[in-house]
């Protein structure tokens, strides 16, 4: 079956296409506004959209709400937007010669659908194998955190965690894996509590079978 069969005309995947679907879109202006500029505007058109519920904003209970919601999206569950928050990975020196694959497992995952702007709850598992350098074990963790913070679709989560890696690493040598839940999913819609979705990015050594194999022995082992 060729690509026509797959796609539709229009989703005819192009290579420019393809190459800028890694970056999460965001306008030109994306960092003109500062965060209390931003919790500010998000504040007021959040209670526009409780008013229009029909809520009623002078209860004690709901008031707050919409200045809550705003710092939740612009300092928690959206400050992976911000290139400023991207953790620092410091290298260190592969002193210890250690060639293997080092497998980080079970990473929590919080992230948000950018559909529907719902939460997406799951698990990543990355691994490298080093070359010259190594990096701190926390920052993995933190890596897939970052770009957890955004809305996301979850093909486009894996691509950028494993290219971040590949960049912080300076090795091909990548794999990630991520199996999570979607609340859109779940909760509304379809409504399948059951159905979760896995993705997954191999590169360098790991688009090898014994490479590949290895790593989903690893992650599958004591869950
Ligand atoms: N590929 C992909 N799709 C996702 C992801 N998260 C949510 N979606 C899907 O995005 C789609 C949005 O489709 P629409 O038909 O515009 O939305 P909808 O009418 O709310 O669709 P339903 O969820 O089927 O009710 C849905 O099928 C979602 O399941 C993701 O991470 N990756
Ligand atoms: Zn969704």
């Amino acid at each position: 079956m060729d690509n026509k069969e797959l796609f539709h005309d229009d989703q005819l995947p192009e290579d420019d296409h393809m190459a800028g679907s890694l970056e999460t879109p965001l306008r030109p202006d994306a960092f003109a506004l500062s965060d209390e500029q931003k919790i500010d505007g998000i504040e007021k058109h959040f209670r526009e959209i409780m008013l229009l519920l029909g809520l009623d904003l002078d209860d004690d209970s709901l008031k707050g709400t919409p200045r809550r919601v705003a710092k939740m999206y612009v300092q928690e569950i959206f400050d992976g937007l911000k290139p400023e928050n991207k953790p620092v990975a410091r290298l260190f020196e592969n002193r210890y010669g250690y060639r293997q694959m080092l497998v980080e497992r079970n990473i929590t995952l919080y992230s948000s659908c950018e559909h529907h702007f719902v939460p997406i709850i799951g698990k990543a598992h990355v691994a490298y194998i080093p070359d010259g350098h190594v990096i701190g074990l926390s920052k993995l963790n933190r890596i897939v955190q970052y770009y957890g913070r955004r809305p996301q679709v979850q093909e486009r989560l894996t691509r950028q965690i494993a290219q971040e890696l590949r960049d912080v690493l300076h090795t091909e040598n990548v794999a990630v894996l991520i199996e999570a839940d979607h609340l859109c999913v779940m909760s509304r819609g379809v409504n399948d509590v059951t159905s979760s979705t896995i993705t997954s990015e191999f590169s360098g050594l790991f688009e090898q079978d014994a490479y590949r194999l290895e790593f989903m022995q690893a992650i599958r082992h004591n869950q």
